[in-house]
């Protein structure tokens, strides 16, 4: 039998039966009410998912009225009826939230599309429902793992900021959870229904960052073969969060304060001004001041972008984080290989207790992700370990370790590990300049800024 209940409330007979018998061969759950008292007792037994009203009702209570009842005491989509030369109620009923309306006499065809119509948009919005339950499950604040007093201070600005629309930046070095922060501030603000937007300034060039952000016009450019969308609109109501904003050439800067100051950008070829409303939240792990004084960094986009600040601390100042943290990634990634990894040994665990983590929480994640996936008893044996966090003289023994691995998953993970050794290593030639690394290693910067990312290294020296 079909869960919909439906309630039907008419004070003539002959509509109540007709549509009590259509929608009960159709195997709905339909209950009937002759006037709008009957109907409150109604909803006081009864959860409707819908309630078809005809507006002209005996009583104290009229359709208009009832409507208003039924929203707040019943969380139901609502079908009125109404006679010829009822138009204008049913407009007022429409403006009142009700879902549609049809004018007497009906066919049962026509009613039945409206009420396949209400199933079908009740089963979107409960669908939306679930999914943003689960996003704020996988983004809200409960995500970020930590008791220190360090953590405890972000997650109270986090609680502070969420509600209302100022720039955020959040600055801090590499995988300190910068991104985890901004998407907690949107899915725990009202801007939640709307878009959480990610664009990492640093891996696009100028052109392919200024369309990205702000759309284009068909023929704007060559290759330009239809109107795109930028980032900008796509946020609309919701919330842009810019990583590495650090990167951005200063010509992007200009236009990025004018929707700052503005609320308003132009499209790519375009000569019209489009609006926008936009909370932006940005990051950076570069010392944003610095780049000020030197000129690379607009002096008034930094302040409007400084309006709130939140400082990320790097894992090796709140090492007390890391016991809850590991216990965190081994249920994550059990979860993900199918294991049932309990724990480390006490020496493994002090290990990771000793280690100075310059990727951060990023880094310490991958650790554990692979100790999971390598290890196949229940307890993480101080081996599989020791490679992970002393990367310099423990990549040979990874690599035995792989042997008795897949040849696929085996090959991923060699070739993790000669990354991981080849970035480190052009890096450090070139003191942590990514451009000249890049240009020395002939790989385009953009790709060797996402191994870097991936493979949790550091760059440069960070805040
Ligand atoms: N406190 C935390 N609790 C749980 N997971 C965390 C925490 N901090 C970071 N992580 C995890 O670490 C990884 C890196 O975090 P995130 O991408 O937010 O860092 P980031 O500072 O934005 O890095 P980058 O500057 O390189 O972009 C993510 O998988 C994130 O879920």
């Amino acid at each position: 039998m079909n869960r919909t209940k439906i309630l039907v409330v008419d004070d003539e007979e002959g509509y109540r039966k007709v549509l009590y018998n259509a929608l009960t061969e159709r195997g709905f759950q339909v209950k009937t009410a002759a006037s709008g008292e009957e109907a409150l007792a109604e909803f006081k037994k009864n959860s409707f998912s819908l309630i078809v009203i005809d507006m002209k009702l005996p009583g104290s209570i009229d359709g208009l009225e009832l409507l208003q009842r039924a929203k707040e005491m019943n969380n139901a989509s609502i079908l009125i009826m109404t006679a010829y030369g009822g138009i204008d109620t049913a407009v007022e009923a429409m403006r009142r939230g009700a879902f549609n309306y049809i004018t007497k006499p009906f066919s049962i065809d026509e009613i039945m599309l409206n009420i396949e119509r209400m199933i079908e948009q009740n089963k979107i919005i409960e669908e939306n429902n679930y999914l943003h339950s689960e996003l704020e499950k996988a983004f809200g604040r409960k995500t970020i793992i930590g008791n220190s007093k360090e953590i405890q201070k972000v997650m109270d600005m986090i609680s502070r900021v969420a509600f209302s629309s100022a720039t955020v930046l959040i600055t801090g070095e590499s995988g300190t959870g910068k991104e985890l922060v901004a998407r907690a501030i949107h899915f725990n603000g009202n801007r939640k229904h709307k878009k959480f937007v990610v664009i990492n300034c640093a891996t696009l060039s100028e052109h392919l960052l200024e369309s990205e952000l702000f759309g284009h016009v068909r023929g704007a450019f060559t290759g330009a073969i239809k109107d795109k969308k930028g980032l900008f609109e796509e946020a609309d109501g919701g919330t842009l969060f810019m990583d590495e904003i650090g990167d951005i050439p200063t010509p992007v800067q200009a236009k990025i304060l004018r929707v700052l100051q503005e609320g308003e950008f132009i499209p790519l070829g375009d000569t019209v001004a489009r609006n926008v409303d936009v909370r932006i939240i940005a990051a950076t792990n570069q010392h944003l001041l610095k780049k000020v004084r030197d000129k690379e960094f607009r002096e008034d986009l930094y302040y409007r972008l400084n309006v709130i600040n939140i400082k990320m601390p790097p894992l090796r100042e709140r090492k007390e984080d890391i016991p809850l943290l590991i216990k965190h990634f081994i249920e994550k990634y059990n979860k993900k290989e199918n294991k049932q990894i309990k724990g480390l040994s006490p020496e493994t665990e002090m290990e990771l207790y000793k280690y100075h983590w310059p990727g951060n929480v990023r880094e310490l994640e991958n650790a554990i992700e692979r100790a999971v996936t390598l290890t196949n008893e229940p307890i993480i044996p101080l081996h599989v370990i020791l490679p992970i966090v002393r990367k310099e003289d423990g990549n040979n023994m990874l690599l035995d370790d792989l042997l008795s691995h897949p040849y696929k998953e085996a090959r991923k993970k060699a070739l993790d590990v000669f990354n991981t050794k080849y970035v480190m290593n052009i890096i450090n030639k070139n003191s942590g300049n990514v451009t000249n690394a890049a240009r020395e290693c002939k790989i385009e910067r953009q790709y060797l800024q996402r191994m870097l990312k991936k493979y949790a290294i550091k760059s440069r020296q960070i805040i």
